[in-house]
């Protein structure tokens, strides 16, 4: 085979074909396999005029058309898939060579397979890319991982067809091994939150507000013109304008209310539980996706009818207004939890994260995009040992002045009985955060008491035991 291609796709489902029409409108020769022919196949026979496409059928006849060093993108389903793929295509790659995952696997399979093909002289680059389907095409965030070095064959390519923010790329090497796929993994984590506050929003001006879907829209839509204004914002807008054409209906009162979940904002509540970070606001939105998916549950309840509140009246305030000020001030909360959890996790693993560049790769391309993510860098721009978001001036000064309303929308959703757990355990975040004594003092007195497991005080150094079963209950250095 004479010509050769800078890059190959192998898995061309929605995500890889997009991906590889993406490089081959950028001028790149593209290979491309699939396991099974048929994809390859429509992507030629579908947008092989919009650049030059090297199809193969077998795994061998891809490598084969590849230039040195070999650039193989692998956009296949997280988990085993990936495993076969990189099994098939590993013994056929040559030093250096470099094998991309740029699905949405999880970073300690990352790790782990990096290790592995290190050992073989094989760069493994765990890439997050984000954008979905439209993304993958126009431009997508792409968050790669592995070896430094990589990025120097590699970046060059992935900035081409990344999008793009005043002509910079949303692109931008994360940190080795599986740095790229954590990041992408809170990136998840960080759009459930993000997804389950704007759904509490739109249930309160709906049950409190009485407005309609369509309404709600219109709302939304004006939102998004303002310091709110991001993507998801935005489409859902569009959700809520759509009528279903078989009943005349808003389509979501024809949709069943259980939000599936393919695994990545689990992924990162239970990273976040070993690295000992409070994502409330990610467990919560986790949380109630499950909830939602509670069936048995729910349905017992509803036949229970177990009570709501007796009492309790409308909301005092704007209620628009109020309901605003807590979705962006729950937002940030969101956000700061998220940017906690990469600092901690590239703390751990030594991985140099800088967090105002993942900031600056988020604001276009990616679903969580959004105008604040400027205020996010600007803030790690300044101090980027920032501990955390909340205590920025910009974001201090934004939830100082949405404090009141918030915390009117918390007390009217607990009033009426509406769940709205993004929204009050953000709440509780911040005031655990800012209060000068928390309960936990007190914790620390039972777990003495029937475990003997020791406390520190507040006025000298060491750790204490207190002979609880003693006469008198001295106290003793533990
Ligand atoms: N869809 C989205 O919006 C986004 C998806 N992602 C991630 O991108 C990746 C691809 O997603 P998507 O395009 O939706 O496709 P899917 O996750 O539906 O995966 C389908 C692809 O995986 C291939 N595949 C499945 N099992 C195997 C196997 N054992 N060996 C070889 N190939 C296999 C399929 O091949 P075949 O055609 O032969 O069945 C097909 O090409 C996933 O990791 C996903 O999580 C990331 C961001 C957004
Ligand atoms: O990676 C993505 C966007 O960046 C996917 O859209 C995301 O995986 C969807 O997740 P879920 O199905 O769990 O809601």
């Amino acid at each position: 085979m004479s010509q050769k291609a800078q890059i190959g796709v192998t898995g061309l489902a929605v995500m890889g074909r997009n991906l590889a029409r993406n490089f081959a409108r950028h001028g790149h020769t593209v290979a491309l396999h699939n396991r099974s022919y048929g994809r390859t196949k429509e992507l030629v026979e579908e947008f092989g005029h919009e650049g030059t496409f090297l199809p193969a059928e077998t795994a061998e006849q891809f490598v084969a058309s590849l230039e040195r060093p070999r650039r193989v993108v692998i956009m296949v389903k997280a988990g085993p898939a990936t495993d076969a793929v990189i099994d098939e295509f590993a013994p056929l790659l040559e030093e250096g060579d470099m094998l991309i995952d740029a699905g949405n696997a999880h970073y300690a399979d990352t790790r782990r397979r990096e290790a592995a093909l290190k050992a073989k002289g094989l760069h493994f680059v765990g890439a997050g890319v984000s954008g979905g389907e439209e993304g993958a095409l126009h431009g997508p965030s792409i968050m790669p991982g592995g070896p430094k070095e990589s990025y120097e064959a590699l970046g060059p390519l992935l900035e081409d067809i990344a999008a793009k923010v005043d002509g910079e790329a949303c692109c931008v090497h994360v940190g080795p091994d599986g740095a790229g796929h954590f990041v992408k993994m809170v990136h998840n984590g960080i759009e459930y939150a993000d997804m389950q506050l704007i759904a509490e929003a739109y249930d309160l001006l709906r049950q409190v507000g009485g407005y309609s879907p369509a309404d709600i829209a219109g709302i939304f839509q004006g939102w998004n013109e303002g310091r709110l204004g991001s993507y998801l914002i935005e489409i859902t807008a569009e959700v809520l304008k759509q009528v279903d054409a078989a009943t005349g209906k808003p389509f979501v009162d024809v949709v069943l209310d259980r939000a599936e979940q393919k695994g990545t904002g689990r992924w990162t509540v239970q990273a976040a539980l070993d690295l000992g970070v409070p994502v409330s606001g990610i467990a919560e939105s986790v949380f109630a996706r499950a909830i939602s998916g509670g069936v048995t549950e729910r349905e017992a309840a509803v036949a229970a009818d177990l009570p709501g509140p007796t009492g309790g009246g409308g909301h005092t305030g704007d209620l628009q207004a109020d309901v605003e000020q807590a979705l962006f001030a729950s937002k940030i909360v969101a956000y700061a939890q998220g940017f906690q959890q990469i600092q901690a996790a590239s703390k751990e693993y030594g991985w140099d994260i800088d967090p105002g560049a993942m900031a600056k790769i988020w604001r276009a391309g990616c679903i969580i995009r959004a105008k604040f993510l400027d205020f996010i860098k600007q803030a790690y721009d300044k101090n980027p040992a920032l501990p955390t978001l909340l205590v920025d001036s910009y974001f201090q000064d934004a939830v100082a002045g949405a404090q009141d309303a918030w915390r009117r929308v918390v007390v009217t959703a607990a009033q009426q009985g509406i769940p709205a757990p993004g929204f009050s355990s953000a709440l509780a975040y911040y005031d655990s955060l800012r209060a000068k004594r928390l309960p936990a003092a007190l914790i620390q007195g039972q777990r003495d008491f029937f475990g003997a497991h020791t406390y520190h005080r507040v006025d000298k150094p060491g750790s204490f035991h207190t002979l609880w079963a003693a006469e008198g209950r001295p106290e003793v250095d533990a």
